[in-house]
């Protein structure tokens, strides 16, 4: 996806920044993105981006091709200009600041490492210009430990290592030079799946280790909400949702970013005013997207207050249980993953197929009866909440209730 193939960090190690630095101020490390705007000829690519991201925490942009998400990570390292808007680093404004003076460090997708220099070569790479041969040497073990490789792969080549242990490498050698900012674009999208998950975790750790703020950037909502403290939704060009993983999968905005963050159950719905619903899988305890963070689905949580009225009810397909008083309902489809196995069951009334998700299960036969019972809560989009509602859930129809 990336048009960033360069892989470089390039102030002075942080904390002990050069008095003469722009970023040299006495704030505490982080990034902070206020009205970016982004226009390819004469076409708005990004709309008035904010976004904050804590020293020390890492934050995933997540959204679907094409949303933007390359763009906003150039305009973070200093390749793009945006037409509006400022980027900060330390509270310091580094809009107009040169990429190789700012404090970022950048992973490529394909880790962008030199074919023609070795693991060694291609870390010291990212060390200040300058850097004694001892001082070198023992800042390519120290890098290699941190990373978790063998320092006897030091003189390999990149063709000689696996995918994983490559973007092993390219961590270190954007570490190399302590950045206040590591930006990671789709760094894990070329590794198969088992090897994406273990160098994902290792990465996840290597960075709480040293405590760097990170900006990842990634189409994969899994990827997002297992990595990062906070994920940012974007899509067309508008960040839709910011918010810690629970809070965006769990209360989505609107039924479009739920789509996008996971399989989604949308049920039309006739609300009560007292914070349940009515569907055709019964009554639901409903809560706003808007409400308090919740501890947990089951929780007794912040429900809205509010008049009769229609609306849409979301849920996750895993809180819809199969039991034998359940709304009635018939298997058409169902598959098995390993770990958890789907079902798509039709329910008498409703025109959309109700997605079902039991883990440690049997795959289900088509055309058996079964009975659906929802667990914990739904998110409740009004109808007249402008957008948020049934109307945007395609193909959904209300329903009177039963
Ligand atoms: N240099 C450019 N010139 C013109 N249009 C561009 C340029 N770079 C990006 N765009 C357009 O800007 C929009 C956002 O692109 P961007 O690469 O930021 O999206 P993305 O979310 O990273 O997509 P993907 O996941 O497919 O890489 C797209 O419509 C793209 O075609």
């Amino acid at each position: 996806m990336s048009a960033l193939t360069l892989n470089t960090s390039t102030s002075e190690p942080h904390p002990a920044a050069a008095a003469s630095s722009p970023l040299d101020v006495a704030t505490p490390a982080g990034l902070e993105v206020t009205g970016v705007a982004v226009s390819f000829g004469g076409e708005r690519v990004l709309h008035d981006i904010a976004l904050q991201v804590s020293a020390g925490t890492t934050t995933a942009i997540v959204g679907p091709s094409g949303s933007g998400k390359t763009s906003l990570l150039r305009v973070i390292a200093g390749f793009l200009d945006p037409g509006s808007g400022a980027v900060m680093l330390r509270g310091a404004d580094v809009t107009a600041v040169a990429p190789h003076r700012r404090s970022i460090g950048l992973v490529a997708q394909d880790g962008a490492l030199f074919p023609h220099l070795d693991v060694a070569g291609n870390i010291a790479f990212g060390l200040p210009r300058g850097t004694r041969r001892r001082e070198t040497r023992r800042r390519v073990e120290e890098l290699l430990d941190l990373v978790s490789l063998d320092r006897e792969h030091a003189r390999r080549r990149p063709d000689q290592l696996s995918g994983g242990q490559r973007q092993r490498v390219a961590l270190a050698r954007a570490l190399a030079r302590r950045p206040d900012v590591i930006l990671l674009d789709e760094p894990f999208s070329a590794l198969d799946a088992g090897l994406r998950e273990t160098t994902r975790q290792a990465v996840r750790e290597i960075l709480a280790t040293t405590g760097t703020t990170t900006v990842l950037v990634t189409h994969d909502q899994d990827e997002a909400l297992s990595f990062a403290d906070q994920v940012a939704v974007l899509q067309e060009g508008r960040l839709s949702q910011i918010g810690s993983p629970e809070s965006v999968y769990r209360r989505p905005r609107d039924t479009r970013t739920a789509q996008f963050l996971g399989e989604s159950v949308l049920l039309p719905a006739r609300t009560t005013g007292t914070g349940r619903a009515t569907t055709a899988l019964g009554e639901i305890r409903v809560i706003s997207p808007d409400a308090a963070e919740l501890t947990a689905p089951q929780n007794s949580p912040e429900v809205p207050d509010g008049q009769p009225g229609h609306g849409t009810v979301m849920l996750r397909p895993e809180q819809i249980e199969l039991t034998e008083q359940g709304t009635p309902g018939i298997v058409v489809s169902s598959q098995y993953f390993g770990h958890d196995t789907t079902a798509v069951v039709a329910v008498e009334g409703l025109k959309e197929l109700v997605r079902v998700r039991r883990l440690n299960a049997d795959p289900l036969r088509a055309g058996a009866a079964v009975g659906l019972t929802v667990t914990g809560v739904g998110v409740l989009y009004p109808a007249a909440s402008g957008g948020s509602g049934a109307a945007d859930a395609p193909g959904i129809e209300l329903l009177s209730p039963r």
